[in-house]
């Protein structure tokens, strides 16, 4: 196993178990302490909101990179984010899993867990799963063994390597693979991989832990038109059982897949409405579409 390769696992294992925080900014890596484990429950989204976000305000060095944000996303919903560079759209995810806190303001995972109280570890265990722009799968693992992997970083590290795919699992694990249109590909190392298959095997380790709340930043960039159609047929088949928050600059993608497009411009809602009223926003307009 590569130095990398073990500096993953060793931040997944410990991404487990709980991080340390401390300061604004958490590293999320190894230097993640060992906290106590929190396990995802029940999320009461009786209110109708899966995530709520009420004035929520931070400033780097006194620039104000979310500046008095609210917003709030629906149980099984598929959201769009869009805005210019800059407008916060990474910050607000940093803030909802953990790794900004933020200076001011209200964080809600349903209407009972307040995530400004939990540490980034914890947040993901509760069922917020994070996909950043970039792939990270285990290159040389096939696969099986990296969605095997993702349900194994639940365990703790002697557990693990004792770890047996319990029939349930291995259900799960079928229907992860048949979900991300990976199951002809099982037993290829996942370094043989396209770009786009590289992105459903990491959204595949994500779905192993049945996440509610799924943040994916910038999914089909590099992708070519055919993988970016599945990916919207994929996200598209897991709204409704998961909720979905999508930071997107491509247009055609967020046209297929999204009902509701809020987009961000210096740290705030500029609007919120259907694709098409957005674009006929003229302070959308003006700021990120352009005239
Ligand atoms: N840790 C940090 N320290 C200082 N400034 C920061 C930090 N994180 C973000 N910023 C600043 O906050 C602003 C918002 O950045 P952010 O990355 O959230 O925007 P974005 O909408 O994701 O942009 P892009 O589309 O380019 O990814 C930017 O001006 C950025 O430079």
């Amino acid at each position: 196993m590569t130095p990398d390769l073990m500096d993953e696992g060793a931040r997944r294992v410990a991404a487990a178990k709980g991080g340390a925080t401390s300061g604004k900014t958490e590293s999320g890596g190894r230097a993640a302490g060992f906290a106590r484990l929190v396990t995802a429950g029940e999320v009461d989204t009786s209110h109708g909101r899966i995530l709520y976000l009420d004035e929520v305000s931070v400033s780097f060095d006194g620039f104000r990179a979310i500046n008095k944000l609210s917003l709030d996303i629906a149980p099984g919903e598929l959201r769009c984010i869009i805005g210019p560079n800059g407008a916060g759209k990474t910050t607000m995810m940093d803030i909802i899993t953990g790794k900004t806190r933020p200076d001011s303001g209200t964080v809600f995972f349903g209407s009972t867990i307040d995530l400004l109280r939990y540490k980034e570890a914890q947040i993901a265990a509760l069922g917020i799963g994070r996909k950043f722009q970039k792939p990270t799968v285990f290159e040389q693992l096939t696969v099986f063994e990296n969605l095997e992997l993702a349900l194994k970083a639940d365990k703790g590290v002697k557990a693990s390597v004792f770890f047996r795919l319990d029939s349930a699992q291995g259900d799960r694990l079928a229907e992860v693979l048949r979900t991300i249109h990976l199951a002809a590909h099982v037993n290829r190392p996942a370094g043989t991989l396209s770009h786009g298959q590289k992105q459903w095997l990491e959204i595949g380790m994500l779905l192993m832990q049945d996440p509610k709340l799924l943040l994916l930043d910038e999914p089909v960039a590099g992708m070519t038109d055919e993988e970016t159609a599945r990916t919207a047929e994929l996200f598209l088949s897991l709204k409704g059982q998961h909720s979905l928050m999508v930071v997107e600059h491509d247009m055609g993608f967020i046209q297929t897949i999204s009902e509701k497009v809020t987009v961000l411009h210096e740290g705030s809602v500029l609007a919120e409405g259907s694709l098409a009223q957005v674009q006929n926003d003229e302070r959308v307009i003006e700021v990120y579409l352009g005239r």
